[in-house]
Parts: C-alpha cells; structure tokens; sequence
C-alpha cells in the first residue's frame, strides 16, 4: 500500500507502537553490548603491543588490560542479556495485546466472514502473522542495532591505529556493500514477478491437490498435472534467469564482505607498509584481529531485510483483519415469541476489489409463524442459503430489516440472539474434545443425563455408546466421525440448546437409506414446537413442512403448502417435475 502527502505510520509501526520505547531501549542495550563487544579484541592487541615492545615489561599495566579485557567482555555480555530480556519482554506484552485484540473481534465479525474466508485467515492471523511480527520485535531490530555498532567501533578504532591501512579496509568494505546493495536493488525488482511466479505455483498446486480425487476417478491425471507442472516449470526458468542474472553482483559482494578476503588483503598491505617502515608491526596484528569485525554483521543483512519484508506484510494481514466491520448491535432490544419476519429484506455480498456489488436477494417479505417448519426451494444459485443465513445474523441485510420475537436482529445482543435462533449447516463444526463436550457446548452446565436425553433423541447415542471411551471418546482422536454422524452430534447440541427458532441446511447429497432415515428422525424431532427455516435441496423432503417458499433469483415466486403448488402448476411444479425426471432416478442408482 502506498501513501502520498505527509508521512502517516504503516500498519507494522502503528502494531508495535505501544512497545517502540521499549524496543529501543532493547536497541540501543544491544548496540551498546556490540560495541563493547569489541573492547576485549582491542585490549588484546594493546596487551601484544606491550609484551612486544622493546622496554622492560610492565606487569601491572598488562594485568590491567586482561582484567580490563575480561571486565568489557562481561559488561558486553550483561548488555546482551539486558537487551534480550526487555525486547521480549516487550514482545510477549505485544503479543498478548494484538491477539487478545484479535480474538475480541474476530468474536464480533459477521460468521458470514468465516464463510467466505474459512477459519484459515483467522488462523494465521492469530498465528503465523503474530509469529513473524515476535520475529521483528524480539530479534531483528534490536540484531540491527550490532550490525550497525560492530562496524562502526572497529573502524573508528582502526583509523586511531593507523589511518592508511584502515582506508585499504575501508575501500574493500564500501566496494563489498555498493555490490551487495546492487545485487538487493536487483532482486527487489524482480520481487513482483517473483510473488507472481510462486502464486501461480501455489493456486496451481491447490487446485492439483484438491481436485485429485475426481481427477483419479477420471483417469486424466496427466490432464490435470499438466498446469501445475507448467506452473513449476516456468518458476523454474524464471528463478533460473532471475540467478543468472544477480549471481556474479551476489558473489562478488560476498568475496568482498567474507573476513578471509578483508583479513588477507589489509594484512598483506599491513606487511608492505611495515616493510617499508611505516607502520609498526604490532599496528599489523590489530587489523589482523579486528578486520573481521568489519564486514562479519553484514552477512546478516540479508535474512534481517527478509525478516522486515515479512514482518510488514504480516502487520498489514493483521490490520485488515482488524478491519473487517464487526456486527454492531445496540443491545436494546430482547426477542418476545419466535415470530420471525423478513421485511422487505435486500442482500448483496461485498464484492472482490474493482468489482460492483452483486444484489442476490430483492426486497423478501416473508413472516415464519411460530412452530411451523418452512421449507426453501429454488433452483440452484436462487439464494436460499444467503436468505437462510440472515436470521442467524451471519451478515446484516443491506436493505429492509430481519426481525426474531419483534425485535430487529441489529437491536439484540449477539449471547441472547444465539439463545434464540440456532442453526444447523451442512458444514457441521465439531471442537476436537469429548462427545459430551462437543454437545454440551451451549450448556456447560447441563448433566450427564441431559447430554444423552439430546443425543437419544438425535439418534447418535447408540454410536455413542459403541465407541471406545463412550461419551467422553475424543472427536478426531478416539473416533472418526462420518459427515452424517456429525450432523447428529450438531442436531443434539442444538436439542440441548434449545432455541425456539432454528435454521436448517439440509444436507446435499444422497445418503444411504438408513443414515438418512436416522437424520430426518432426528430433523423431526428438533423442528417439534420451533419456527424452522429449512434449505431443501432435495425436494422428496419438503412434501410435508407447513409451508414452502420458492425462491427463484432473490425473489419469492411462489407460496404454499405441496398440494396447492402442485394444482398451482407453476414454478414448484417444473421443480418437481424435473426432480423427478432427473434427480430421482439418479438417487435411486445411488441407493
Ligand atoms: N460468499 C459469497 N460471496 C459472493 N457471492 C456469493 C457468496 N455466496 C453465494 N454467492 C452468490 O449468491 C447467489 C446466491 O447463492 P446461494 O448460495 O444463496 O444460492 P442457493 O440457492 O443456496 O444455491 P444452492 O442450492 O446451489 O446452494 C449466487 O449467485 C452465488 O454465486
């Protein structure tokens, strides 16, 4: 993202503001732990100067500089220490803050921002961004301050030594960093079509992976792998150019950075000089032990510029999270009844960037009566899901109001809107803890023989029973649930709950006869005494339900119980009829 006018903070600087004294002070401790980290080499070189030169040995003065020597490397240490423990410090602080922020509104996000997204954006958010962000604060930033300070003390210590051989290090250094700075502009450039390349590798193996299965039944494996082999390959030749292209800039950078060429070439002039007499010898060992100090932080430069890249696209990920618009309610109103009514109802998914707005449902006036099952029908794509979804508040209407119990969902605070309106979707989530716990969860409280009354009447407690632990077997590691059995699971849950209004999304596709005998038992039983709004996919389904809504592109077309839609001979009619005609024969091939 880029900004023009006066310089306002990015995401990365506006996350770690609330710790940026505390990461420079880390800063400026590790900067000084580096920079004293260097006295004991000094002395070093002062304790050579003093057992070579021609006078008579002063032991006290040479004490001094090993215990002054053993003093700096100490003190340097403590710094180091003190610079570890406040930048994280400073870091856990951070952490904490942004995911208890993060965690507080994902719980205030429409659900529909999980449906569209999965649960993978949050994770990784909350996860693997905080994680690159530790990254920054604990380590990279205050690392930098050594980069810096190591070769800044050297140098002012090598010119006091002598200022010509210093100038030889210097020269090979500068010469080392303009290539290295060459070699970073270089690939910058190529980073788009670098993300570019690696997204396409990406997209094409998710795609791959995730078609694999019908692709197998297909037998066209080699049809289907041919796009992400493509894919590969043209990484391949772009990473293979885009190496040709920096290698020599790299390599010679590093040559000219690496502490055997600095070491080799200032020693080398030292000799020279010395020959000639104009340096002392002794001024020869100082640059032979400190000249390594001179360009060994700046291999790190490279993983610490990686780091800064990832760590404010991690910042950025985290921002817009934080931005999606949380549900606000006024919390002013409480639902009286189960009545639920759609009012002149409009919707329209937010669109992908740089597309317009997309309305699926316009203007549905619909009122569920208390304890009587609905059922919605359409043809595929007509809004039955997105118009099923707005009771249980999964996003806002963009036109016209919902209402449970009189009260518009916008007015009702998010715990006694769930208490009121549950839902059961095909995309059942199960926690991975016990069964007890998976169906008590709306009700911690409730007892051993509330959990299993829920499950008998979901028609899962037999499963249950012949499972290795019983109740207390472990979603996910004692057991594996089939997509059936976790609909149950859900369906006892949501008995246990016990809202008055219920929203279900039937399954889509055919199950073997018992199973689903066994689900529809256990619909049956939780519709008993509800208002439900049922998504029938399959139309055998509805024949009974006390009223079916045909929606045909986000609008009602039809209303009314299966015997007068079918005299109707209308939309219903044709939807029967082709069911019939194709689903029917289809389903019983399965069976
Ligand atoms: N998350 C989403 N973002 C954008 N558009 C969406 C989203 N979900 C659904 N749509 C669009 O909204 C319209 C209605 O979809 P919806 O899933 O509500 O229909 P449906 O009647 O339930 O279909 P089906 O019977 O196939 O499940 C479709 O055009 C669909 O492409």
């Amino acid at each position: 993202m880029t900004t023009t006018g006066p310089r306002t903070p990015g995401p990365l600087a506006r996350l770690i503001a609330p710790v940026r004294r505390r990461v420079v002070a880390a800063t400026v401790l590790q900067g000084l732990a580096a920079g004293t980290g260097i006295a004991p080499l000094v002395l070093l070189v002062e304790l050579a100067r003093g057992l070579l030169a021609p006078a008579p040995l002063d032991a006290d003065r040479l004490w001094l500089l090993v215990g002054g020597a053993l003093l700096a490397a100490l003190v340097s240490l403590l710094l180091g220490a003190a610079s570890t423990v406040v930048s994280h410090r400073a870091d856990d602080d951070l952490q904490l803050a942004v995911r208890r922020d993060l965690a507080a509104h994902l719980s205030r996000v429409p659900l529909g921002w999980y449906s569209r997204h999965g649960s993978g954006r949050a994770k990784r958010a909350l996860h693997d961004d905080v994680g690159e962000v530790h990254q920054l604060v604990a380590h990279t930033v205050p690392e930098l301050a050594g980069v810096v300070a190591v070769p800044l003390v050297t140098l002012v210590y090598l010119v006091t030594v002598d200022w010509q051989l210093a100038l030889v290090a210097l020269v090979l250094v500068v010469a080392g960093v303009a290539l290295f700075a060459r070699a970073m502009a270089g690939g910058m450039a190529k980073m788009g079509e670098y993300a570019r390349a690696m997204g396409d590798v990406s997209s094409a193996t998710v795609e791959f992976v995730r078609g694999i299965r019908v692709v197998k039944q297909l037998g066209s494996q080699d049809q289907a792998s041919s796009r992400f082999v493509a894919a590969a390959d043209a990484f391949a030749d772009f990473f293979v150019a885009w190496s040709r292209s920096t290698t020599a800039v790299t390599v010679g950078s590093f040559l000219l950075l690496s502490a055997p060429t600095v070491t080799v070439v200032v020693v080398t002039a030292g000799v020279l000089l010395a020959a000639a007499g104009r340096t002392d010898p002794v001024d020869v060992v100082a640059f032979a032990l400190l000249a390594p100090a001179l360009c060994a932080p700046m291999n790190a430069i490279g993983a610490r510029a990686q780091q800064i890249t990832g760590a404010r696209g991690a910042a950025a990920r985290i921002a817009d999270v934080l931005a999606v618009p949380e549900l606000v309610t006024t919390g002013t109103a409480t639902p009286e009844g189960a009545r639920v009514e759609l009012r002149g109802v409009r919707f329209a998914y937010e669109p992908a960037p740089g597309d317009e707005a997309h309305e699926v449902l316009h203007g549905i006036d619909l009122t569920l009566e208390p304890g009587t099952v609905t059922a919605l029908v359409g043809p595929s794509g007509a809004g039955k899901t997105t118009l099923a979804t707005l009771p249980a508040r999964f996003a806002d209407p963009t036109g016209g109001a919902v209402l449970v119990g009189g009260a518009d969902l916008r007015d009702v605070p998010a715990d006694v809107l769930y208490r009121t309106v549950g839902f059961v979707f095909q995309d059942v989530q199960l926690l991975r803890a016990s069964i007890t716990e998976n169906i008590a969860l709306a009700r911690p409280d409730a007892t051993p023989e509330q959990v299993r009354a829920a499950a008998r009447a979901a028609r899962i407690d037999d499963r249950v029973e012949a499972m290795p632990r019983g109740y207390d077997s472990v979603v996910g590691e004692d057991v594996q649930l089939s997509g059936g059995e976790a609909q149950r699971v859900a369906i006892a849950r949501t008995l246990l709950a016990d809202p008055p209004v219920l929203v279900l999304d039937e399954a889509t596709a055919a199950v073997d006869p018992s199973a689903e005998a066994h689900i529809q038992d256990a619909v049956s039983e939780l519709a008993r005494g509800r208002t439900v709004l049922v998504v029938a996919h399959r139309l055998p389904t509805v024949v009974g339900a006390d009223r079916i809504v045909v929606l045909d592109d986000g609008c009602v077309v039809e209303d009314g119980t299966h015997s007068d839609l079918l005299a109707r001979e209308g939309a219903y009619a044709r939807l029967w009829a082709a069911w019939h005609d194709q689903a029917a024969p289809a389903e019983e091939a399965v069976r």
